[in-house]
């Protein structure tokens, strides 16, 4: 079995670090509602090497730390870690070897957005804070058990009809989302729960008002490039 004493020292050094900010980066879902109980799961590959650091499975948020955090390679194979990886580690793993510009991936059940996912039902791209973040709708990719990488498959060919957009609200389980590195996927779940919110409570109200496809472009052209300090 392949342990981290296989990799150069600037691997392991980018393990300690990635531990660390995987660790905070699950206070980010219970600071954000995203999540009940141990219900949701963040992780992020290594520019260094082909490993990615996961939440080990079901451990409550208020318990995890930097060294509690699982080492696993891009097959699931556990590198290094006392307990058991994630549920969804292969999935992850999935995502990581399919789309090469991600290096971060989280999974919640968040309610509004979970809510949508039982449904079926895209979240239509109805306000402008849509597209400045997903730059259109936000899909619903196709039931799948748990465990394997096929949910993981899912969320890859459900984004291959949906460029650039960081989430999947995989049917009847929950939001999957995707970044740059694992804090831009929290963001991205963040957001997701909110627009969920957002466009079922306007749908309450009344009919909600389709954005015109070419202005959706030009809000995320300008959040994703302008917006914010460069
Ligand atoms: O969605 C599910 C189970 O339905 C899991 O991803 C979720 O409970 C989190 O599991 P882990 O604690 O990451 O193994």
């Amino acid at each position: 079995m392949v342990s981290l004493a296989d990799y150069s020292p600037e691997v392991r050094d980018e393990v300690k670090l990635v531990r660390e900010q995987v660790a905070t980066l699950h206070a980010q879902l219970t600071r954000w509602n995203l999540v009940v109980w141990t219900a949701g799961n963040v992780s992020q590959r290594l520019r260094s090497a082909d490993l990615m650091v996961i939440k080990p499975s079901g451990v409550r948020y208020e318990h995890l730390t930097p060294g509690s955090m699982v080492v696993t390679d891009l097959d699931g194979n556990v590198v290094d870690g006392a307990e058991a990886p994630s549920s969804d580690t292969l999935s992850h793993a999935y995502i990581y070897r399919h789309m090469p510009e991600v290096y971060g991936v989280v999974h919640t059940h968040s309610t509004y957005a979970t809510a949508w996912a039982a449904t079926g039902r895209d979240i239509p791209c109805v306000l402008t804070m849509m597209g400045d973040e997903f730059g259109g709708p936000v899909p619903v990719g196709p039931f799948e058990l748990i465990g394997s990488e096929a949910i993981g498959k899912g969320v890859v060919d459900t984004l291959k009809d949906h460029p650039g957009c960081p989430a999947v609200l995989m049917r009847n389980h929950g939001p999957f989302t995707v970044g740059a590195d694992a804090e831009a996927a929290v963001k991205a779940a963040a957001m997701t729960e909110e627009v969920a919110h957002t466009v079922w409570a306007a749908e309450q109200i009344g009919t909600p008002k389709p954005i015109d496809p070419a202005d959706i472009a030009k809000l995320n052209d300008r959040y994703q490039h302008v917006y914010g300090q460069h």
